[in-house]
């Protein structure tokens, strides 16, 4: 099977105000909170089934979460790396397609490692109900973290950044993608609401260490400066390895309110994205007229050197 990008530049750019709606406005959305273990094989079968149970719940958007093929460790991304050019080694990738057209489904595929020109990205995969990869993020925000005596964690010992933001233009909505620490930039948030946005994806795996204090007030914060939707997506905290997973997937509205969230155990978080609710809060609080632009200004640099953003 053949694999092309549908579309990876937003169509028809849209301004913040006044927002455009898709047609499918109210929709299921599942986050699917997997066990990882070091066998790859067991990985793809076990989110392959955890897909199921959230189609049988109605979910017509499916997130997983960041390195979902792999333990969340250095000495497992390059043995699980997927080359998508290589189409005789693309079990991950593979399954993600024929399940996604199979339940004419939108899957934000989590992340997984991909090989490319001899480097390893973060990426994460997006696929349409036609089963066709629409899109891939390469993860920007490389986590580097250094907390003597609690954790100590260096992606880019192993990974290359990626250097794109990724909007994604679906039946569902127009869909923004970032990977675990990407959300804690907001600029990138930011660009996505300016691009006309209505729900951000975030697969991640935040850890003990960061988790509990963070985890929540990124995604509510990101959520709620922007007016939109965002579903995080983690691994359950079963999973092997060193590094130990903090869970609780999570869905925020766009006034910063909790839809639905889970613990750490392996689960199907599902919820209900409804875009009217974003339309009625930025018309009680229009924070988008309120923007003093005359004082601070937005520059997205990708259009301010002449390229798409
Ligand atoms: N995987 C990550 O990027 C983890 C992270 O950001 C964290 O705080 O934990």
């Amino acid at each position: 099977m053949a694999f092309a990008i549908d579309t990876k530049e937003p169509v028809g750019v849209a301004t913040s105000d006044p927002l455009q709606l898709p047609i499918i406005t109210k929709f299921k959305i599942a986050l699917c909170q997997l066990i990882v273990t070091p066998n790859k094989k067991e990985n793809i079968e076990n989110a392959h089934r955890l897909i199921e149970i959230a189609v049988e719940q109605g979910a017509r958007l499916v997130v997983l979460p960041e390195m979902w093929n792999c333990p969340y460790s250095t000495d497992y991304f390059a043995k699980h790396a997927e080359d998508f050019d290589d189409e005789d080694a693309l079990w991950t990738f593979s399954m993600l397609s024929e399940v996604a057209l199979l339940h004419k489904i939108t899957i934000i595929g989590g992340s997984m490692p991909e090989w490319s020109n001899g480097h390893l990205y973060n990426t994460c995969c997006i696929f349409g109900p036609d089963g066709r990869l629409k899109a891939k993020h390469r993860k920007i925000h490389l986590f580097d973290i250094d907390i003597p005596g609690e954790i100590s964690f260096k992606e880019s010992d192993t990974f290359k950044a990626g250097d794109e933001p990724t909007i994604v233009d679906t039946d569902l909505g127009r869909i923004g993608i970032g990977i675990c620490h990407d959300i804690r930039f907001p600029e990138l948030a930011m660009l996505y609401r300016e691009k006309g946005v209505h729900l951000i994806c975030y697969p991640g795996a935040f850890n003990m260490s960061t988790g509990e204090l963070l985890w929540e007030l990124e995604q509510r914060a990101r959520a709620v400066d922007n007016q939109l939707f965002v579903a995080t997506c983690s691994p359950a905290r079963d999973s092997c390895g060193s590094y130990t997973i903090w869970g609780h997937s999570t869905l925020v509205g766009p006034s910063g309110e909790i839809i639905a969230t889970s613990g750490h155990q392996e689960a199907v978080v599902v919820g209900e994205v409804d875009y009217s609710k974003i339309k009625l809060q930025r018309k009680s609080l229009p924070l988008n007229k309120q923007m003093r632009r005359d004082i601070y200004k937005f520059v997205n640099k990708h259009e301010q050197n002449g390229l798409e953003g």
